[in-house]
Order: structure tokens, then C-alpha cells, then sequence
């Protein structure tokens, strides 16, 4: 390719930088189109240079130097500054496209509405009534309220059959009762919901005349509209400081005796009449509709963590010189070490693999949406299969692939100006919220398991388990070349993620006949159930990256995607780093795959990930911007460690 192509070459770059890209075979413009999708890669664009033109869109300072309150601060006077804005730079009905306006302005720690968007718009959209979607989502679209998704409890999240939040119906007030009546009911973690949202939407196990009816959804205000005081009836506050997104402020929630109208508990599936009356939804788990929606858009979310720790650490690693290879020769940039691209190069690809598993699932979502909405219930148990398995293998392996990055910057990797503790921190969150990993893959279990008995039964299996009808492959993968092509890779997959699954199968029938209850036989296995199905997901995940790679019509962008399609078969396949000969064809493009991400600057909030590659210099910069380097000799030390000191040296002349 020749150079005036790559579009990330610019004048007065780190020369280190300029190098790579020079290289590139394809043009990076054209690669994002694929990663994003054009349109979304266009917008992103355009909404880059829109924020470069407004000032008070920009960080004040880098969040790593603030404290809690100022980041709070921050984030809630940005999404002020950005609502002058907002509808001048993106569409709003289009989520990809807000969300990545709000990563760019406000970042990844967490902002007053996340959960406003992530999942109190969802939730109405899923579960009110037309009647309730005029009063309440009409005016949260417009932002005239601001709320969140209060389901956790201190005390239960997994478990939400056992949440001990009470919603108890009194026909003669036509109201219901909402209770915390213990300590381990308050809701706990909430984000938003300590200081900045006046609504929730509250999940409580309904009681209509003594009888418990599960989990349902109730509207609840928080707080008073126009003081923002805290409602009657309510107790509420922040949780503290976490790991990471300490932007947001995750709240509690003690609700005593709180009365509300029968129509706030959201009736579009599940109803309660006047007189009591409970009209049961078509599907159990509707109500869990708006987890459903966040766990199949987290895994683009997760894609673009994994993106942003790799870009990092991939342009560094090609400025960060160390050790030599040929000793008569120059340092080299540690990029050339085979053990630095095998940590880095399999995670690239799989970046690719996640984003488009990621663009699957949240079509998958719509297909689903539009299908229940014309009255179809038969999508929801693929789709939840799907994204449980999803959501656990990619935030665990995104989470993986970040420590690595972060590694792969020795010792600047662990200061916050590379900015991958949060993003690390950010991360991994996401193997807890949305539902424990290990619990989600539980849930796909329960599926295969199904699948594998309509197997059994001669029947056979559509869509992603069709392959567990397959005769398997009676020979060892010993015998499985990878070099014969993708399909074959495919297959051999194929092969273990079934192999497993009926493993899997067969002992918990054993254990099952042996006598034990389904819930015990069903714990023994469960190990079992899990690796099959994180190798389902696998399968899925590598499955799609291989179609994906077919459409692909630009040449030179399908053969760079190719490239990474075989190095992610081989080391899924063989679960061990890279051939050298994969190595060896993705290193000239190592740069330019990263640049394709097109992530600026501003969004990276990194100094070792700049995109210009002048990392030393402002290193250095940071480092004098520490509010510890405000004084010569801090306070404290003047406190506490100086006459310590002084003292110790006064003892010792006696
Ligand atoms: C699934 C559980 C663990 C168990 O439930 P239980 O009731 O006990 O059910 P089981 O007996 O196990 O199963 C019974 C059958 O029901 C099926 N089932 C279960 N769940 C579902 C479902 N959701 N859909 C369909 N079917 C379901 C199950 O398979 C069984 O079927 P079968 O009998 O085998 O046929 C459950 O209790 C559970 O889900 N627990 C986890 C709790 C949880 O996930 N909590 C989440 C709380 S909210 C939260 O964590 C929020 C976090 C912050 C999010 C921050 C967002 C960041 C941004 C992300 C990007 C989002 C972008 C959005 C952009 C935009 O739109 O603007
Ligand atoms: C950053 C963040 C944001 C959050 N935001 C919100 C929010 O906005 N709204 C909200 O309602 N909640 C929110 N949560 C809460 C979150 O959804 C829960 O923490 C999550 O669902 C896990 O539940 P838990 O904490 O009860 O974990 P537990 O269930 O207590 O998990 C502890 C351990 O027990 C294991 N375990 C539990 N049950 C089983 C089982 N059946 N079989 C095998 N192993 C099991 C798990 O695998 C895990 O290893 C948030 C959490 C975080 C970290």
C-alpha cells in the first residue's frame, strides 16, 4: 500500500510511528468501516472534530489527578455542557452513536446517567404500557427526569427469586406498599442512584393477598423534582469508592412503608387489576428484559475497552526501545521481541472477534425485539442463551487481554498516565455486573443441556447448536491439520465445544440416575457445564469472525482480517500463543491495525497511547502536573515524616 493511503500519517509524528505506518498494506479508513460499520465509523469521525471545536467538551485537567468529588463534578458538568449540544452532533436515537459522544467527552469512569440510558429508558421501553410509556418515557427521553435500574440487593443480586424488597398490594387504597424490611434488602449498587437520579425503576417481589408473585418492575420517585430533596418514606446515599468508575455514584435505597399508585408498577406484560386480580406475562422472564438488553451491548462496549488498551500498548511498544536482538546493532523497539507480539497480536484479533460477535448480538436483539413486540415469545430463550454466554467469555478474556496491554508497558503500563488501571478496572466490572460470569455461563448450560436431549430424542437442533447434531469426528484433532483451511478450523472447534458438550450431558445424566436431586447432580457438573459452555461461545464468537471475514469486499482489508482470522483460529484452537508464522505476517500492520480503531486522543485519556508517539516528553509533563508537585515539600511531610526524622537524627548525636 502505498503510504499517502494510511490515513493516520500526519506531519511531526514521533518518526518511530511514521515508520510503522508506512508499512501498512491497507488503508486504516477503510478497516474502521469494517470495525464499526461505515456508518458508525463516519459519525464517530465527525463527532471527534465536532468536540475539538468545543472547548468546555474538553477535560479540565486528566481524571487520574482528581479526586472522587471532582470527578463527580466533572462528568455532571460535562453531560450539562454536552445537553447545550448534544442533538447538533449526534442522532440521539442512534445509541452506538451516543454512546461513543459520551466516551469521548466524558469517558469510561461513569456519568450521571449511564444507567439513565444503559437501562431506565430499556426497562420502560420493555415493560410499561403505552399509557405509562406517555407519562414517564416521553419526558426521560427528554431528560426532565433522571433514573436508574434498582434491582441489587446487599444481601442478593445473583439470586432474584430471594430479592427481599416487598411490593404488597392494598386493594382498599389501590396501592402498593414498598418495603425494605431488613438490612440485607437495602438496594445496593445501583449506579446513579446515591445522589444523581430522581426516579428508579424498583424490582420487588410482588404480594397480592399473602401470595408471593416474583420479581416485578415498579416506578418509584427518589426525589423531589425541583429541590432534588430526598422523597418521604426513602433513604438513599453512595456506596463509597470502588475499583474503578468512581464517576458514578452507585447507590442505597431503604424504602419504608413507601406508598405508590397500582400504575406504578409496569403492566405491559404483567398486570394487577383494582380488585387484585394478576394477570401473569406470556413469557416468565420478560420482566428481565432490560439485563438482556445490556448484556447483548456490552459486548461491543468490551470490544472497545480491549481496542483502548491495545492501542496503547501496541504504539508504545513500537516507541519504547530495550535490549538488542543483534548486539552489533541499535536497541530495538521491543514490538521485535516474538514474546512481546505473542502477548500482544493474539488479543488484536481478538478485539476483531468481539466487535463483530458484539454487532451479531445487538441485531440479534432487535430481530427479537420486533418479534415479541408482533407477539412472538420463541427468540427470547436464544437470545438470552446467547448473550449470557457471550457477556462471561468476552469480559473475562477482554479483561485478559487488558492486563496484558498494561503488561506490555513494563513499568509506565502501571502509572495512571497510561490510563489502563481504569480501563482494566472498567473492564472487569463487567465480569460482575449484568449477572456473574460463572452464573451466566450456568445459563447457557441449562440450554445446551436441552439441546443435547433433543439430540438424544432424534430430533434435530437449529440455528447455533445445528452442529451439536453433527457426527463428530472420531479421530483425535491430533489428527487435525489447521493449515487445511478455515473450515476445517471450524470444525475441529466444532468437535471439542460438542465433544464437551455431551460430556457434560452424559455425567449429569450419571449423577442424576445415581439417585441425586437435579439441583446436587446439577451442581456436580457444573464445572463441566461451563467449559462446554465457554467453548460454545468460543465457537460462536469464531464462527461469526470467519463469515464476517467472507463479506468482506475490499482486498486488502480482507487479506490483513484474514490474517488475524487464522491467527485467532490457531490459538483458540490450540489455546497457546501464535505460530511464528502469524506473528510474522501481522507485525509489519501492528500499527495500522490499531490505528483503524481511529480512537483520539481525547478518548484514549492515555500518555503512552498517543497517537503522535511523543511519549517521554509528556511523561514528563504529567508527572510536574501532579498535585503532589504543588509544593516543594508537602505539609504532611512537614507533619509527620521531617520531625521524625529530626528527631532520629538528634537521638542519634546524644
Ligand atoms: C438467570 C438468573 C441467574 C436465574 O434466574 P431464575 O429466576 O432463578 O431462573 P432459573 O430457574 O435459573 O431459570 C428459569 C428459566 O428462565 C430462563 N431465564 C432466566 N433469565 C432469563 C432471561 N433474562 N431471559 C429469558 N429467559 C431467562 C432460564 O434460562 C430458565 O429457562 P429454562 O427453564 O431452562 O427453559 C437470574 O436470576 C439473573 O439474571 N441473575 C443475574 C442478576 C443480574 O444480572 N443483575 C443485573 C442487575 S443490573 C446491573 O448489574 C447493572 C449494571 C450496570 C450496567 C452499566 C452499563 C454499562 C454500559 C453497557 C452498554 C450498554 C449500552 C446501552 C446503550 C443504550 O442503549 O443507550
Ligand atoms: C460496577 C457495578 C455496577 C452495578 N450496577 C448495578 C445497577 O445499576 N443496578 C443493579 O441492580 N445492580 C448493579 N450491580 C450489581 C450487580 O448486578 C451484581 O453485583 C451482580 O449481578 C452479581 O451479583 P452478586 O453481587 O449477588 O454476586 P454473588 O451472587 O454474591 O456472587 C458471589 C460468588 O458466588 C457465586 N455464585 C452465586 N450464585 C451462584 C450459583 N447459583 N451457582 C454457582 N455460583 C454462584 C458467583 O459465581 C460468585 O463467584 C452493579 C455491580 C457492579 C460491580
Amino acid at each position: 500500500m502505498s503510504a499517502h493511503l494510511n490515513a493516520a500519517l500526519r506531519e511531526g509524528d514521533n518518526p518511530e510511528l511514521t515508520e510503522e505506518r508506512r508499512k501498512a498494506t491497507f488503508d486504516t479508513r477503510k478497516l474502521a468501516d469494517e470495525f464499526f460499520g461505515s456508518h458508525l465509523a463516519r459519525r464517530r469521525r465527525e463527532i471527534a472534530k465536532a468536540i475539538d471545536a468545543i472547548p468546555e467538551l474538553h477535560d479540565t485537567k486528566p481524571l487520574p489527578f482528581m479526586t472522587r468529588e471532582e470527578k463527580v463534578e466533572e462528568a455532571a458538568r460535562k453531560v450539562f455542557t454536552l445537553s447545550k449540544h448534544i442533538t447538533d452532533i449526534v442522532d440521539l436515537s442512534n445509541n452506538r452513536e451516543t454512546q461513543s459522544l459520551n466516551e469521548m467527552v466524558i469517558g469510561i469512569e461513569g456519568m450521571p446517567i449511564s444507567l439513565h440510558f444503559a437501562m431506565f429508558i430499556p426497562a420502560l421501553q420493555g415493560q410499561a404500557d403505552d399509557e405509562q410509556k406517555r407519562e414517564w418515557l416521553d419526558r426521560a427521553i427528554r431528560m426532565e427526569i433522571i433514573g436508574t435500574y434498582a434491582q441489587t440487593e446487599l444481601g442478593h443480586g445473583t439470586n432474584l427469586r430471594m430479592l427481599e424488597t416487598t411490593a404488597t398490594y392494598d386493594k382498599q387504597n389501590k396501592e402498593f406498599i414498598l418495603n425494605s424490611p431488613t438490612l440485607t434488602s437495602l438496594k445496593w449498587w445501583p449506579g446513579n442512584m446515591g445522589k444523581s437520579c430522581n426516579y428508579a425503576i424498583v424490582v420487588a417481589n410482588l404480594i397480592i393477598d399473602d401470595k408471593l408473585l416474583g420479581p416485578h418492575s415498579f416506578m418509584v420517585q427518589l426525589r423531589d423534582e425541583n429541590s432534588h430533596e430526598t422523597m418521604p418514606n426513602i433513604q438513599i446515599g453512595d456506596i463509597g469508592p470502588k475499583m474503578a468508575y468512581n464517576s458514578s455514584d452507585n447507590g442505597f435505597l431503604k424504602l419504608s412503608n413507601l406508598r405508590i399508585p397500582r400504575r406504578n408498577m409496569l403492566m405491559k406484560h404483567a398486570k394487577v387489576q383494582e380488585d387484585g386480580t394478576y394477570k401473569k406475562p406470556p413469557h416468565e422472564k420478560l420482566a428481565y428484559s432490560a439485563m438482556v438488553h445490556v448484556r447483548s451491548h456490552m459486548i461491543t462496549q468490551h470490544a472497545m475497552l480491549l481496542a483502548y488498551a491495545l492501542s496503547i500498548s501496541t504504539r508504545y511498544s513500537c516507541i519504547r526501545r530495550q535490549g538488542y536482538i543483534d548486539p552489533k546493532k541499535d536497541e530495538v523497539k521491543v514490538i521485535e521481541y516474538q514474546t512481546q507480539q505473542h502477548r500482544l497480536f493474539p488479543h488484536i484479533a481478538r478485539a476483531y472477534a468481539f466487535a463483530f460477535a458484539g454487532t451479531e448480538s445487538i441485531r440479534k436483539f432487535e430481530i427479537m425485539k420486533r418479534s415479541l413486540e408482533a407477539g412472538n415469545i420463541e427468540l427470547i430463550a436464544d437470545l438470552h442463551a446467547l448473550t449470557s454466554g457471550l457477556k462471561a467469555v468476552v469480559t473475562y478474556l477482554a479483561g485478559q487481554g487488558i492486563e496484558q496491554a498494561r503488561q506490555a508497558c513494563g513499568g509506565h503500563g502501571y502509572s495512571m498516565a497510561s490510563y489502563m488501571g481504569e480501563i482494566y478496572g472498567v473492564g472487569i466490572a463487567g465480569c460482575t455486573y449484568e449477572g456473574e460470569n460463572l452464573v451466566m455461563m450456568q445459563q447457557l448450560g441449562r440450554y445446551l443441556i436441552k439441546a443435547v436431549k433433543s439430540v438424544k430424542e432424534g430430533k434435530k437442533p437449529t440455528g447455533y447448536v445445528a452442529y451439536l447434531a453433527h457426527a463428530g469426528q472420531r479421530h483425535s484433532l491430533i489428527d487435525c491439520r489447521p493449515n487445511e483451511g478455515y473450515a476445517e478450523h471450524i470444525r475441529a472447534f466444532e468437535h471439542i465445544a460438542r465433544r464437551q458438550t455431551f460430556r457434560a450431558a452424559e455425567r449429569l445424566q450419571k449423577y442424576e440416575n445415581s439417585g441425586l436431586s437435579t439441583e446436587q447432580a446439577w451442581n456436580n457438573c457444573t464445572v463441566e457445564l461451563n467449559r462446554a459452555s465457554r467453548l460454545h461461545t468460543r465457537l460462536f464468537i469464531a464462527c461469526n469472525f470467519y463469515e464476517r471475514v467472507l463479506d468482506v469486499e475490499d482486498m486488502a482489508v480482507r487479506e490483513v482480517l484474514e490474517d488475524l482470522l487464522h491467527l485467532h483460529l490457531n490459538y483458540e484452537l490450540i489455546d497457546i500463543a501464535s505460530y511464528a508464522l502469524e506473528a510474522k505476517k501481522i507485525r509489519p500492520n501492528a500499527v495500522s491495525l490499531v490505528d483503524s480503531w481511529e480512537i483520539t486522543d481525547r478518548e484514549h485519556r492515555s500518555v503512552l497511547g498517543r497517537r503522535d508517539g511523543h511519549v517521554y516528553e509528556n511523561l514528563f509533563k504529567w508527572a510536574k502536573s501532579s498535585d503532589l508537585n504543588q509544593n516543594d515539600v508537602l505539609p504532611s511531610h512537614k507533619k509527620h515524616l521531617l520531625p521524625m526524622m529530626l528527631n532520629a537524627r538528634k537521638q542519634s548525636k546524644l
